[in-house]
């Protein structure tokens, strides 16, 4: 797989086994990274007049400095501008001696029309906001919309985190070496990357695979293995039951889409659990979705007791106060001894089942925490997120997936920290960043649906992680595939093509 996202000590420790184990120097990594650059330029702009290559004093300039040798020996008309020489002894001084080209000062830089940009100032290695000449050149490609080319990331973009510090370059592509960083596909990082090619330069799948890396982006390729598909045999109540709690008569529409989610995502059978104040309005809307009041505890055991559901929804449309938390606590306590919903096998906490929380986090993380307590993904957007996480919301120095990770740890769940850049963060430090959606899911109950594919996942005997992380893939393809006019109400039905796609590739999944 080649999912896995490196942070820049991560990718620097694969350049030195890769260094060590092989008969690959450093520079020749360098030289392979700038061929793959300047690959890239010859494919994309075989009409451009003026190649302009901007190298800074570290491995991302030598990077440069290959490009430069490689264009100018293909007769491509190109300049140098550099922001400092290469330290001596350095892989960037050899490639810098091997380029026939004398570099100009940074300072000076100037571009025609016509012209492109390589952006090899610094990548990896970036500890400061750009500043001076960096500044200059990247506001002078950017009032020329001059196309950049970007030489593993955009200067100024952070790969571990995707933060631009002071300013960056936008980039039309960026060519990454080995495995994309997190910085590609967090934002705004991402938007700045513009198209992202994934180079191989020759250190191997075996020298990832020893930095155990435990960030991915997410894909099918991770999840698809636990993928449910129905047994030949399976009767409605094997393909798992999923309770949807509503919230009172004018807010059951959340939980409406939040079931039909479950039920398209294959859980055999849904309940919408409803105040007895909104089972008129709740059974005016259902057809194959079952209905059942449930306004106290007792209500819920007895319902569990009876028909066994496997995974529940608490939160959308449910509202915010101690009935929740009640609920809440209830479910997470349904693992424990004479708990009649003994066998429920995941919770989605999704909008007022967070909220509720924002006083009593700890006890909510304590329940979570309990041995036998069900799995429990919780989905908050920013919002969300900085009720019941209001110290790591506001630090500034860390990134989205360290917060979501953090997160996970501490309320020892799954957590999916929404967004155009979710991110899915599990206690044991797993994580993935999506990056397949598009900005029509940013539609009023479209993270219902969410919360409900999560859940008829889940109720499927999908790990919570892997449902998490499928239910967010899915959604998100099924949003951007849909495109305009996307409302939460088409979601569950445009779900449907994309699920046809897994069942198929999961077929095909050899001892799958
Ligand atoms: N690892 C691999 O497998 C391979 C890596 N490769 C390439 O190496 C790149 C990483 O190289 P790198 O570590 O030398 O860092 P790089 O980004 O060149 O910058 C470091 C220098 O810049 C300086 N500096 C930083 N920010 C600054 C600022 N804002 N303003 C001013 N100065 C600033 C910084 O200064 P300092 O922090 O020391 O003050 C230091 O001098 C990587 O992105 C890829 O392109 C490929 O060759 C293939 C194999
Ligand atoms: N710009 C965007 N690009 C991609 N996905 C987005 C964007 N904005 C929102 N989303 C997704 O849409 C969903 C919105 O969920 P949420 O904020 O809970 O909305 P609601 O409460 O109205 O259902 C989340 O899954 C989120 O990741
Ligand atoms: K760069």
């Amino acid at each position: 797989m080649s999912d896995e996202l490196l942070t820049s000590v991560e990718m620097g420790e694969a350049d030195r086994m890769a260094i060590a184990s092989g008969p690959v120097a450093g520079i020749g990594l360098m030289r392979r990274a700038g061929e793959a650059v300047a690959a890239e330029v010859f494919n994309r702009y075989p009409e451009a007049t003026h190649v302009h290559v901007l190298c800074g004093p570290g491995n991302n300039g030598g990077d440069g400095y290959v490009v430069a040798r490689i264009l100018a020996d293909s007769g491509v008309a190109t300049t140098i501008w550099a922001s400092a020489a290469p330290r001596p002894e350095s892989d960037a001084a050899l490639a810098a001696a091997e380029c026939p080209i004398a570099p100009r000062p940074l300072s000076g830089f100037e571009a025609g029309p016509g012209s492109i940009v390589v952006d090899a100032l610094y990548g990896a290695g970036l500890s400061k906001p750009l500043s001076g000449d960096a500044a200059r050149a990247a506001d002078i490609a950017s009032n020329r919309r001059l196309p950049v080319i970007a030489v593993d990331l955009p200067s100024g973009v952070s790969g571990d985190s995707g933060k631009v510090l002071g300013i960056a370059f936008t980039a039309a592509v960026t060519v990454t070496f080995a495995r994309k960083k997190p910085g590609h596909l967090l934002l705004p990082g991402r938007e700045r990357c513009g198209e992202i090619v994934l180079a191989d330069i020759g250190i191997g799948d075996d020298i990832i695979a020893r930095l155990r890396s435990r960030a991915f982006e997410n894909r099918p390729a991770r999840w698809l293995r636990d993928f449910p598909i129905p047994a030949v045999d399976a009767h409605k109540y094997k393909r798992g039951h999923v309770g949807v709690f509503s919230g009172g008569p004018s807010a059951t529409g959340a939980a409406r889409l939040s079931a039909l989610a479950a039920a398209r995502s294959g859980a055999g059978a849904v309940t919408v659990l409803s105040p007895g104040n909104a089972m008129q309005v709740n059974a005016a809307h259902l057809t194959s979705i079952m209905l059942r009041k449930a306004d106290d505890l007792a209500d819920i055991e007895e319902f569990a007791g009876e028909r066994r559901p496997s995974a529940f929804v608490l939160g959308p449309g449910f509202g915010v106060g101690e009935k929740t938390r009640t609920f809440g606590l209830a479910l997470l306590a349904a693992g424990q001894p004479r708990n009649a919903a003994a066998q429920v096998d995941g919770l989605v906490f999704d909008a007022d089942a967070i909220t509720s929380f924002r006083e009593a986090q700890d006890v909510l993380f304590e329940a979570a925490r309990r041995q036998n307590a069900p799995a429990l993904v919780m989905t908050p957007h920013e919002g969300e997120f900085a009720r019941l996480f209001p110290d790591m919301a506001g630090d500034d120095a860390s990134s989205k997936l360290d917060k979501a990770r953090a997160a996970a740890a501490r309320a020892n769940a799954i957590i999916v920290y929404k967004g155009a850049d979710t991110v899915i963060a599990a206690p044991d430090g797993r994580a993935a960043i999506n990056a397949n959606g598009a900005a029509w899911l940013a539609t009023a109950g479209s993270g219902d649906v969410l919360s409900g594919i999560s859940a008829g996942l889940m109720a499927q005997a999908m790990p919570a992680f892997e449902a998490a992380c499928a239910a967010v893939w899915i959604h998100a393809e099924a949003g951007s595939r849909f495109g305009p006019g996307l409302i939460a109400e088409d979601l569950p039905l445009a779900l449907v093509p994309v699920l046809r796609e897994l069942v198929e590739a999961r077929r095909k999944v050899p001892n799958g």
